[in-house]
């Protein structure tokens, strides 16, 4: 290697940094820009975070989104870009959201404002896009994942979210103050009437790849383990990181760059695996008696484990996918309940040698198939949902008769 050209990346003497965009203006196939979502409750540290980033981070040039709008705030400073050389956020040309409702009006205006933004190119490497009040991240997701039109350019990366340590827990138990609750209650599918509400903070947290506990500074050490454990019911894939000032200890794959709809890796599953012994029917007994936790029972994380598939039964596990997503109905089974997949990931060693690898939001999933690459480990197959009104072995057993 010729090692008086090549400067490591993360060297960060200012005069030395490679100007990387001029040259990617050459290349006719620009890779994509990756898009992380940052959300959460109202002054749970977003922008906190957002500032930390853009002050910590070195290698890349962020363009930021707030889609937060008011007075008080300057509209240059709405949308800015990092500079790699700098730590000084520069503003570039400013391009309205919707207002301030991102998920509303997605299509129309939030995909809009990022093709616009996406004319700029070459003067940013990563987008963040920051939704205050964003009330269901798993509307807008699929977009980035899938939209053609924004697709061919920009992918997402990941969806984090912050909680604020101190009054999470009274968010998640009070959803029936949640102004939000009854309108999402609708949205989730004309449920009964006599369950608990969602709230807002429940979907954020169930549809999170990252979730930042923010603002230790302000609860006990034992508090803060209960908001952790709250939260890893509610969603068994998530990391999770408790912090002061939404100072993360690391942000390269573990806040950006995460390539969290990519593709499905073991250490994704790692948290669920762990979560589903929490689920086992002794202390699932107990969790029933406690009020707090008979309300998340409806939002938490489900691992159906099952043996290996035929390569005859992928169309059969396909089938039962598009039957629990698309129809909301369990294939072969007499009893019928009233549920929402909000994410899934799965790893299905196949008889053959292969991996099939299985990754949805909401109604929307896509399964690949990746040749070889199994371990002797792979003596079963892992489906993850996270979702409302999920019971593992009324799924489990659909699943079984399905591919049976
Ligand atoms: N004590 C304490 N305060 C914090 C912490 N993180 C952020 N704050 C403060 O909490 C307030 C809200 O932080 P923001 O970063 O603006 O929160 P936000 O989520 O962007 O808020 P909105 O955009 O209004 O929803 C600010 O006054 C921060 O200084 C923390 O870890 N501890
Ligand atoms: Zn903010």
């Amino acid at each position: 290697m010729d090692s008086d050209d090549e400067i490591p990346e993360l060297i960060h003497q200012e005069d030395q940094i490679p100007d990387l965009i001029p040259a990617a203006q050459d290349d006719p196939s620009l890779s994509k820009v990756p898009i992380t979502i940052v959300t959460g409750y109202l002054g749970a540290g977003k922008t906190t975070l957002l500032n930390y980033i853009l002050t910590e981070q070195h290698g890349k040039k962020i363009a930021v989104i707030l889609n937060e709008f008011g007075d008080s705030i300057d509209i240059e400073k709405q949308l800015t870009v990092s500079d790699a050389n700098t730590t000084e956020a520069k503003p570039i040309p400013f391009v309205p959201l919707a207002n301030g409702c991102i998920c509303c009006s997605v299509k129309d205006v939030g995909v809009a404002a990022i093709e616009n933004l996406m004319e700029q190119r070459g003067k940013f490497d990563y987008i963040l896009l920051e939704t205050t009040g964003l009330a269901d991240p798993g509307n807008i997701a699929p977009l980035f994942w899938l939209d053609d039109g924004l697709g061919s350019s920009i992918f997402l990366d990941g969806i984090v979210t912050l909680v604020d340590a101190k009054n999470v827990i009274k968010s998640l138990d009070e959803g029936f103050g949640d102004e939000n609750a009854t309108e999402l209650k609708e949205q989730a599918g004309g449920h009964d009437g006599h369950g608990p509400l969602l709230t807002t903070a429940h979907l954020q947290i169930s549809h999170a790849d990252v979730i930042i506990v923010n603002k230790a500074d302000l609860v006990s050490e034992e508090e803060l383990q209960t908001v952790v454990d709250r939260i890893r019911s509610i969603n068994g894939l998530a990391r999770i990181e408790t912090t002061t000032r939404s100072r993360v200890k690391q942000l390269e794959g573990w806040l950006l760059d995460l390539h969290a709809y990519d593709h499905v890796q073991d250490a994704d599953l790692q948290f669920a695996s762990k979560g589903h012994s929490h689920l086992d029917p002794v202390s699932r007994l107990f969790a029933n008696t406690t009020s707090s936790l008979t309300i998340d029972q409806t939002i938490s994380t489900i691992t159906i484990n099952f043996p290996p598939l035929e390569t005859e039964q992928v169309d059969k596990f396909d089938q039962f996918l598009r039957s629990m997503l698309w129809e909301e109905t369990l294939p072969a089974t007499s009893t019928q309940p009233s549920f929402e997949i909000h994410r899934l990931k799965g790893r299905v060693p196949l008889h053959n040698g292969n991996i099939l690898l299985v990754q949805g939001v909401r109604n929307v999933y896509e399964m690949n198939e990746q040749k070889g690459g199994q371990s002797p480990a792979d003596d079963q197959a892992k489906l993850v949902l996270i979702g409302r009104g999920l019971d593992e072995p009324i799924f489990r057993e659909s699943l079984l008769a399905a591919l049976s």
